[in-house]
């Protein structure tokens, strides 16, 4: 199902890791290799590096799962590094990157989805995601297009 071509006039919709197209989650239980070591989830990376330098960083990658490494990452009682909001798109492509890169099943489905727009749908997050009603960003499904064709261009 995953794998399967859909028509370029379609789009992607995930956001549970447990239904279709989950694996695009940050939150899907796919290590990366990033900085020397292996993150649990590129949540968990995404989330440590709001506290780069710090044992908060380590504290996150060592989170028992993305929930909670997502849990600490938003804790604001552990201090946000200053340059977060300009640095945050470059982390999230940085970990997708290195997911679609480091699992061969992943880019295989990444590039099996063509051209379809790709949209993280959830009311939960206006940023990174679609915020439910289609008005939000959508930055998480934009990086992993711009990651599709980045990929795309390199095989
Ligand atoms: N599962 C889940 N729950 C939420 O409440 C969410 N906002 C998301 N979206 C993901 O959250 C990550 C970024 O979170 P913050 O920027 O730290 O708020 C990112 O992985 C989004 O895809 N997911």
């Amino acid at each position: 199902m995953d794998n399967q071509k859909v028509g370029s006039n379609e789009s992607i919709k995930f956001y549970h890791i447990n239904k279709p197209y989950g694996f695009f989650s940050n939150f899907a239980p796919y290590e990366i290799s990033l900085k020397g070591k292996i993150w649990p989830t590129t949540e968990h990376y995404f989330q440590a590096q709001k506290f780069v330098n710090t044992p908060h960083e380590e504290e996150v990658r060592q989170a028992l799962t993305a929930s909670e490494a997502a849990e600490i990452g938003r804790d604001r009682g552990r201090p946000l590094r200053r340059d977060w909001e300009v640095v945050k798109d470059d982390v999230m492509g940085e970990a997708l990157y290195a997911k679609f890169t480091q699992h061969p099943d992943l880019k295989e489905k990444l590039l099996a989805t063509g051209d379809v727009k790709l949209i993280e749908h959830t009311k939960n997050d206006r940023y990174w995601g679609d915020g439910g009603d289609g008005k939000g960003m959508n930055r998480l499904g934009e990086l992993l297009m711009e990651i599709r064709e980045q990929i795309r261009d390199q095989t």
